[in-house]
């Protein structure tokens, strides 16, 4: 390749014209007859340079249907500097060309010519076309998916609701503060801390993703239970998150149902109460946490008195009624932090943590004297045997044998007492 030394080396107009990519067309105004067209206006139309000049403006634009229309758009060619117009070329096979075309009017040796530059858009429409129904998924995954969405920019605290998260949350578009603490005030007491870590772990890069299952307040104080799952999107230069994104899932309805069935599991169907594996669990825990504070523990052990004359003389299901009614009169006389269980047939424990002996021994009182109180057909009493940790035992095992000795001893003293 040579340098360009003098303007007189230099291609002529035409051949420039010829290596533009987008088609140059001039027009006579009055006929619409293309009078000259570079390569490109030829070749874009599967054409000759001769077939071109044989056409007009007419058979090229499929969107131009006669002359009439033409003067319309070259009065309006006339009265702009430039005048643009996304049209369709048709090709000499059939198919058709989006193109967008700009024609500017000029006059020359007193002609007047249009000269409208013709590019192919059909990429740039595709593209379009494209980002238009990416458009469409985002305002449907922020409007209509069951999902939110969650935006946050993280340097600035925005954080971005989707109108449906405030939906999920019962907040109209315009409520919900765009800010972190806005969720973060929402955020049950008791998970905050945890989810808060796990969103820190994420951003410190300990955690590949954000994650986490926790109750999020709505604008009714209720709570709710949510999935919510998200990632950090961008970084500045330091490799710090400066925006991460996630979506939150509403799981109210199958978190009630995990917690029923647990409970199912571990309640007794009779009487409501919870039943002996769940004592036991619990019994174990309690002991262990008790032993640890130093603190005491007591566990009484009941049994209603000849209760099989009760189902005998009344039948199983006047039996099944003296069950529950015992059941709710010893849940009616034990502490909050007290549990009382079916431990199976008619026989029950009570398992009373920070409470000692002489504590315990007046729970059993009460218990035994509110069963005597049940009014009704038939009357009903308990026996009760009390333990309690650390003087009548140091494990569950130990505890329960002497619960169940006093127990017994209750029985052969007389029964309807406590020892
Ligand atoms: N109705 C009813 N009866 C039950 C249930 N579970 C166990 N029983 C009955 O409870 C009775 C327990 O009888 P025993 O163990 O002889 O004791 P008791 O008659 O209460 O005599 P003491 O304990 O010595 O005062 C049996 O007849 C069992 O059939 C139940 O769920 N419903």
């Amino acid at each position: 390749m040579q340098a360009v030394t003098s303007p007189s080396a230099l291609p002529s107009a035409e051949a420039l014209f010829d290596q533009m990519a987008d088609a140059v067309y001039l027009i006579d105004p009055v006929t619409s007859a293309i009078v000259w067209g570079n390569r490109a206006a030829w070749a874009m139309l599967g054409l000759s340079r001769e077939d071109v000049l044989d056409h007009s403006v007419l058979s090229l634009q499929l969107d131009v249907t006669g002359l009439p229309q033409w003067s319309e758009i070259a009065a309006a060619i006339r009265g702009q500097e430039c005048f643009t117009f996304v049209g369709r070329h048709r090709h000499r096979e059939g198919h058709e060309i989006h193109v967008e075309v700009n024609t500017t009017h000029f006059c020359l040796d007193g002609h007047a010519y249009f000269l409208s530059v013709a590019r192919d858009v059909r990429r740039r429409m595709a593209l379009e076309k494209d980002m238009q129904s990416r458009e469409n998924q985002l305002w449907f995954a922020l409007n209509e998916a069951a999902d939110g969405l969650w935006d946050w920019e993280i340097a600035t605290g925005r954080l971005f609701f989707s109108p449906q998260l405030k939906r999920m949350l019962g907040y109209s578009p315009d409520e919900m503060e765009p800010v972190l603490a806005t969720w973060s005030d929402a955020l049950h007491p008791d998970d905050r801390q945890v989810v808060l870590g796990i969103l820190q772990a994420h951003l410190d890069g300990k955690r590949v993703r954000y994650e986490a299952e926790y109750r999020l307040r709505n604008r009714n104080g209720r709570y709710l239970w949510v999935h919510d799952r998200g990632r950090v999107c961008e970084r500045d230069g330091l490799g710090a998150p400066t925006r991460a994104v996630g979506m939150v899932q509403d799981i109210t309805a199958r978190k009630e149902l995990e917690l029923q069935l647990q409970q199912l599991a571990s309640s007794d169907t009779l009487t409501g109460l919870p039943n002996r594996r769940h004592g036991e669990r619990f019994l174990e825990a309690e002991l262990a946490l008790c032993r640890r504070l130093g603190l005491p523990l007591g566990v009484c052990f009941f049994d209603v008195d000849h209760f099989k004359r009760v189902n005998d003389s009344f039948g199983h299901l006047v039996g099944d009624t003296v069950l529950q009614q015992v059941a709710e009169q010893a849940q009616a006389s034990i502490r909050r932090s007290d549990l009382v269980c079916r431990w199976g047939g008619e026989e029950f424990v009570i398992i009373s943590p920070n409470s000692n002996r002489a504590q315990l021994l007046q729970v059993a009182e009460k218990v035994r004297k509110a069963v005597m109180a049940l009014a009704g057909t038939p009357r009903v009493t308990v026996s009760l045997g009390v333990a309690a940790f650390p003087e009548d035992g140091d494990d569950v095992e130990a505890l329960l044998g002497v619960a169940d000795g006093a127990l017994y001893r209750a029985k052969t003293r007389g029964r309807n007492r406590t020892e």
